[in-house]
């Protein structure tokens, strides 16, 4: 979808050369020597929860920070009162470069593609064996938002108490995606390996399990969730906001992102997703015209393939996931 102007900020300046010479884009800033910094964990109605340190501090945009906005998962500077005392507040003066950017596309009510989780490491796609039926397109699709995204895709699959897994692992195990399989009350050492030491976004449509499987990895995750609405004054958790939550003993954090149904993929280059398949890469770096989108007949991989560099199977996967970008979001 086409960006509005309102969907811009900072990181989409370009500075025009001036006959003057350059001149600051903005008025000179603070410096906030004082500010310390916070990771913003949940975000409702223009109120951010950070942590800062190993207390929670709730606080609001400055005014400086003009259009920018602040996700889960940014790294932000604070001034003001980061006590983090019961109805104090604290101002978020700066949000740092991001590593990573997972965008959510526009649906039925918000007509923007928006930012949903900055700094994320890896993306679990949760899908259910069964009870609901795997969606092998929307797999793809989310596989394609997370290669744009620069995280690593993760396959969780649970409910294997109810079908077997090995025909979807055998559809996935092309692509070389991490997968692990669980079922109800099975034993989640395996994830918990998957997990560490990295921010990993969970998403899922409604049923697959999801909530089942962040509260048996975050025991105090009911307790979190609370907390949030404690602060913001919502009955339960916003649908729509994605809320962090540390695993224990500080081995990684996940992102759960309830009501999350879909990802614009829209903005997706082609490049964004071959970078994630290296083989291929190489061959379309050499082979391709510029601007291939690997789905026409001049695409170069064909002989790539042909000449022994890559499998059949990988490039297959490849042009599905390119594919996938087409049509309505699932
Ligand atoms: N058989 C079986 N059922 C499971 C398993 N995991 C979860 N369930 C059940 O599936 C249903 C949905 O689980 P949830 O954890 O609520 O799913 P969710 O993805 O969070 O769904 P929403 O809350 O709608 O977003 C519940 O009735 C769970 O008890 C599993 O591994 N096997």
């Amino acid at each position: 979808m086409a960006r509005r102007a309102r969907d811009y900020d900072e990181d989409d300046v370009r500075v025009r050369p001036s006959r003057r010479g350059s001149r600051p884009r903005t008025r000179i800033r603070p410096a906030h020597e004082d500010a310390v910094e916070g990771f913003v964990v949940a975000v409702d109605r223009g109120r951010y929860r950070c942590l800062v340190e190993d207390r929670t501090v709730t606080a609001m945009r400055a005014r400086e920070l003009g259009r920018k906005g602040v996700v889960v998962g940014d790294r932000v500077a604070l001034v003001g009162d980061v006590s983090g005392r019961p109805d104090t507040l604290a101002r978020i003066v700066r949000v740092e470069p991001r590593g990573s950017t997972l965008r959510r596309t526009a649906d039925d009510t918000d007509p923007f593609e928006r930012i949903i989780v900055a700094n994320a490491d890896q993306l679990a796609i949760v899908t259910a064996l069964a009870d609901p039926e795997p969606r092998p397109r929307l797999i793809d699709r989310q596989l394609v938002a997370a290669y744009d995204a620069g995280m690593h895709p993760l396959l969780v699959l649970t409910k294997a108490d109810l079908a077997d897994p090995d025909a979807l692992l055998a559809e996935y195990a092309s692509l070389g995606v991490p997968a692990f399989v669980t079922q109800r009350g099975g034993d989640l050492a395996g994830l918990r390996d998957l997990l560490r030491g990295q921010i990993t976004v969970l998403v899922g449509h409604s049923g697959v399990g999801k909530s089942t499987l962040v509260n048996a990895l975050v025991p105090d995750a009911e307790r979190a969730v609370s907390h949030v609405n404690a602060v913001t004054g919502r009955g339960r958790h916003t649908s729509s906001s994605a809320l962090a939550l540390e695993l224990p003993d500080g081995e990684g954090w996940i992102i759960d992102t309830p009501g999350v149904r879909s990802f614009g993929l829209a903005h997706v280059r082609p490049e964004n997703v071959i970078n994630a398949f290296e083989d291929l890469a190489e061959g379309a770096a050499e082979r391709c015209p510029p601007h291939c989108d690997h789905l026409q007949s001049e695409c170069g991989l064909d002989s790539w393939v042909a000449d022994g560099h890559a499998s059949q199977g990988r490039l297959d996967s490849l042009r599905r996931l390119l594919r996938s970008r087409e049509g309505e979001a699932d």
